[in-house]
C-alpha cells in the first residue's frame, strides 16, 4: 500500500501520564499491529489539526445557544441584520425579515429582547478528588461550573431553553480532553473501577437529547470531550482513505482535505461544529449524500473503547461477509456503547466543477413529482431541495435587498414566473441543486434534471438562488435564539417515509399541527416541510415548527406535546421515527413500535456484552436513563 503523507508536523504520541500500563482493556488492539507494520511511513507525519474551535468553547461560540458569538439576528428599530462577517448577510440590513416574523408570529419588537444572563452558580462537582486526582494523570480536567454547564446539553429546544434559565436538574460532574485512543482507554478503565458514568461529548449538537445529561444518575458524570483528540493520522492518496482521529470538527475536516486535494464530502447541515465521532455515533447524513453517501457509507472501520475492551476490525477491506455487520451497532449507538476514538473513512479527490442551481415549480405537488422522477431515473445531482411555500417566503424574508419580491421573483424573472407562466406566489415552490463532477458531467445532468423538470411545469431560476438556498441552511440555526428572545419557540423535526405515502404524511402532519395549535389556542405559529434527501424507495422530509408562547404556561411543554402529536401522525403515516436525528431520549417512546422485541433485545444484550458497569449510562434508545441500578436492570432483563 503507498501511503502518501502530507503534513511535515510532528506526531502527537499518546503518553501514559498516569505512568500505568492499560491492563483491563485489550493492550494491542488490531490497528496498531497494523501499525507496527505501517510504522515508518504513517506515525511520522501524523497531522495535528489546529481546530477553529478552542478548549474553552465558551471564548468562540455562544454558552446559551446555538453557533458563533458573534453571529447573530438582531432587531432594532424596524430592521433586521445579522451581526459579524461569517456568512453571506452579515452586517447587512434584512428589511423583510421584521415584517415577516411580525405577519407570522405577531411578536412585539418594541419589549426589549429577552437576553439570557450568566449563571452565577452552579452545582457542586461530585467527583470525589482522589478520583480527579487520578484522572488528571491521563488528561486535562475541568471542574469549573461554566464548562461544565455547557456540554450538558444538545441542541433540543428544551436544551436551549434550560440552559437559558439554569435550570437543569443534572449537569456533569467533570470534563475531561483526552487527545489520543490509550488515553481514552485509561479513563474507561478508570470508570470501571470507581463506578463513575462517562458521556461522550463531540460538538454538542445533538437534536435529541442524546448528550443531555440523565437527570436521574446519582454516580459522578464526567464528559469525555473528544475535541482534542482531532488528528489526522494517515492520509493515502492512493487508496482514498485516511484515519482520523473521532473528535475532528466537520469544518476543519473538511478544510484539512481541500487543502490536499481531496473531500470527504459529509456535510450535514451542522458540520460547522459537529465532529466526525458525533456522525457515526447518531447514523448522521450530510446534504451531498447523493454522491459521497451518508456517514454509513463512507466509513470503513472504526476503533471504539467500550467497558469491555476495544471493538475492531481486524483488516481494512471493503466489504466482508462475516455474519451481521456488528459496525452498525457502533453506528447510531448514541454514546451507550463506548467511545469512537479513530475512524477510517473514504476520501475522494475534490471535483472539478461544483454548480448550484435552482428551479421553480407552480405547487408542492409538481415539484415532488419532480423528485421522485429524477430519484427513479437515479438522476440525483450532490443534493436536491424541495422547499414548500413557506419556505420560500421566508427565504424572501431573508433577502437583504429592499425590494419586496424577491431575487426569484425579480424583474423579467418575475414577470416570467407570475405573468406568462401564471404561477401564484402563495403557491409556488423552490427546488435548490448542488451539482458536482467534471464539467461535461456537470453540464449534461443539469440538462437532464431541466428536461424533467420542463414535464412538471418547472422552470429554471438560475445559480444564484440556488447557492443562496444553500449558504442560508447555515444561518437558519441561528433564528432561533432570536425567536425566544421575543417569546417564539422553535424546533425542526423529521423522518423517512415511503414515496407512495410522503405526500399524505406531509398533508397530514401539517393538518395535526394545526389542529394541536388550535386545541391549545395557538394562533400565531408557522408549519413548514422540505424533502431533502431522496432514495430508491422514498425520501427524507424535514418539518419546521414554531409558535408564538403568548398563550402558553409552559411553552417547550406545549411545544413537545405539539411535536409528539406530530410524530405519532407521522408514525400513523407510514414514516419513520427519525432519517438522522436519531432516538436520543426524545424519541425513546417511539422506539419499541420501531425495533421489534427481539430487536430490542439484541440492543440490551450488545449492551451487556460491551458495557456490562453501565459506564455509558446515557439512557438513549432502548435503555433507561441513568443510576446504578438501571446496569442491573439492563442484565435482568436479558
Ligand atoms: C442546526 C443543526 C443542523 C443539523 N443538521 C444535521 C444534518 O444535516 N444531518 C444530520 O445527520 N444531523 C444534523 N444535525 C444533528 C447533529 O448535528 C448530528 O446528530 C451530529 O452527528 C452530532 O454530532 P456531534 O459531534 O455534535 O455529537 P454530540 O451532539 O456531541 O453527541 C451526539 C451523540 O453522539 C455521542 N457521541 C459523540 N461523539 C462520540 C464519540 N466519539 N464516540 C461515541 N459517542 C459519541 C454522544 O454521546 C451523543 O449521544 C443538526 C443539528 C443542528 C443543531
Amino acid at each position: 500500500m503507498s501511503a502518501t503523507l502530507d503534513s511535515s508536523e510532528m506526531p502527537q504520541v499518546a503518553k501514559n501520564n498516569a505512568g500505568t500500563p492499560s491492563n483491563n482493556i485489550v493492550n494491542k488492539t488490531f490497528s496498531d499491529k497494523k501499525k507496527d507494520n505501517d510504522n515508518n511511513s504513517r506515525l511520522n507525519n501524523i497531522i495535528k489539526v489546529k481546530s477553529v474551535i478552542p478548549r474553552k468553547r465558551q471564548d468562540l461560540l455562544k454558552w446559551y445557544g446555538w453557533g458563533y458569538k458573534d453571529s447573530m439576528f438582531k432587531l432594532q428599530g424596524d430592521m433586521a441584520y445579522f451581526t459579524g462577517n461569517r456568512y453571506s448577510i452579515g452586517e447587512k440590513p434584512l428589511p423583510h425579515l421584521q415584517k415577516w416574523a411580525v405577519d407570522y408570529f405577531n411578536i412585539d419588537t418594541n419589549k426589549p429582547p429577552k437576553i439570557p444572563k450568566l449563571p452565577t452558580s452552579y452545582p457542586e462537582s461530585r467527583l470525589p478528588g482522589n478520583v480527579k486526582q487520578e484522572l488528571e494523570k491521563i488528561a486535562p480536567v475541568s471542574v469549573d461550573g461554566l464548562d461544565r454547564l455547557i456540554r450538558a446539553h444538545g441542541q433540543t429546544l428544551k436544551d436551549i431553553s434550560y440552559v437559558r434559565t439554569n435550570k437543569f436538574p443534572r449537569i456533569p460532574d467533570a470534563v475531561i480532553w483526552p487527545n489520543s485512543h490509550e488515553q481514552v482507554v485509561q479513563i474507561v478503565e478508570s470508570a470501571s473501577r470507581h463506578r463513575f458514568v462517562i458521556i461522550p461529548f463531540g460538538g454538542g449538537t445533538s437534536v435529541s437529547g442524546a448528550v443531555t445529561c440523565p437527570a436521574k444518575e446519582r454516580r459522578p458524570i464526567l464528559v469525555l470531550d473528544t475535541s482534542e483528540m482531532n488528528s489526522i493520522l494517515w492520509l493515502d492518496k492512493e487508496q482514498l482513505l485516511a484515519r482520523i482521529q473521532a473528535g475532528i470538527v466537520g469544518q476543519d475536516l473538511e478544510r484539512e482535505m481541500r487543502s490536499r486535494g481531496f473531500t470527504v464530502g459529509h456535510e450535514p447541515d451542522s458540520y460547522e461544529f459537529s465532529t466526525l465521532g458525533g456522525w457515526v455515533a447518531t447514523r448522521a447524513s450530510g446534504m451531498k449524500k447523493n454522491t459521497y453517501g451518508n456517514i454509513e457509507d463512507l466509513v470503513v472501520h472504526t476503533k471504539v473503547v467500550t467497558g469491555r475492551g476495544v471493538i475492531e476490525r481486524g483488516c481494512l477491506v471493503p466489504r466482508i461477509s462475516c455474519g451481521p455487520d456488528w459496525e452498525h451497532t457502533i453506528m447510531g449507538s448514541e454514546g451507550c456503547l463506548g467511545v469512537v476514538t479513530e475512524v477510517t473513512i473514504k476520501i475522494r479527490p475534490l471535483p472539478a466543477v461544483t454548480r448550484y442551481g435552482s428551479l421553480v415549480f407552480p405547487d408542492w405537488e409538481s415539484g415532488f413529482y419532480f423528485e421522485r422522477e429524477v430519484a427513479r431515473r437515479r438522476l440525483q445531482p450532490s443534493s436536491i431541495r424541495l422547499m414548500d411555500n413557506e419556505q420560500f417566503r421566508f427565504g424572501q424574508a431573508l433577502k437583504t435587498e429592499s425590494s419586496w419580491g424577491g431575487v426569484l421573483l425579480e424583474g423579467l424573472k418575475r414577470m416570467y414566473i407570475t405573468r406568462i407562466k401564471g404561477f401564484d406566489p402563495a403557491q409556488l415552490c423552490v427546488v435548490t441543486l448542488l451539482l458536482e463532477g467534471d464539467s461535461e458531467q456537470v453540464c449534461e445532468r443539469e440538462r437532464r434534471l431541466h428536461e424533467v423538470a420542463a414535464q412538471w411545469g418547472g422552470v429554471p431560476a438560475g445559480a444564484d438562488n440556488g447557492e443562496r438556498g444553500y449558504t442560508l441552511t447555515f444561518v437558519i440555526a441561528y433564528l432561533r435564539d432570536v425567536a425566544m428572545e421575543y417569546d417564539v419557540v422553535a424546533e425542526s423535526f423529521e423522518t423517512s417515509v415511503p414515496w407512495g405515502r410522503a405526500l399524505a404524511l406531509c398533508d397530514r402532519v401539517k393538518r395535526r399541527v394545526r389542529d394541536e395549535c388550535r386545541q391549545h389556542g395557538i394562533v400565531h405559529y408557522l408549519i413548514s416541510c422540505r424533502l431533502t434527501q431522496t432514495y430508491d424507495a422514498g425520501c427524507c422530509i424535514y418539518f419546521y415548527f414554531a409558535h408564538n408562547t403568548a398563550q402558553c404556561s409552559d411553552p417547550v411543554a406545549t411545544y413537545e406535546a405539539i411535536e409528539e402529536a406530530a410524530r405519532d401522525e407521522i408514525i400513523a403515516s407510514g414514516g419513520s421515527i427519525s432519517h438522522h436525528h436519531g432516538i436520543g431520549k426524545l424519541r425513546k417512546k417511539w422506539y419499541t413500535d420501531t425495533v421489534s422485541e427481539p430487536g430490542r433485545l439484541l440492543l440490551l444484550a450488545a449492551k451487556k456484552a460491551l458495557d456490562p458497569d453501565n459506564i455509558f449510562a446515557l439512557g438513549n434508545m432502548a435503555f433507561e436513563e441513568g443510576d446504578i441500578k438501571d446496569s442491573v436492570s439492563v442484565k435482568s432483563k436479558l
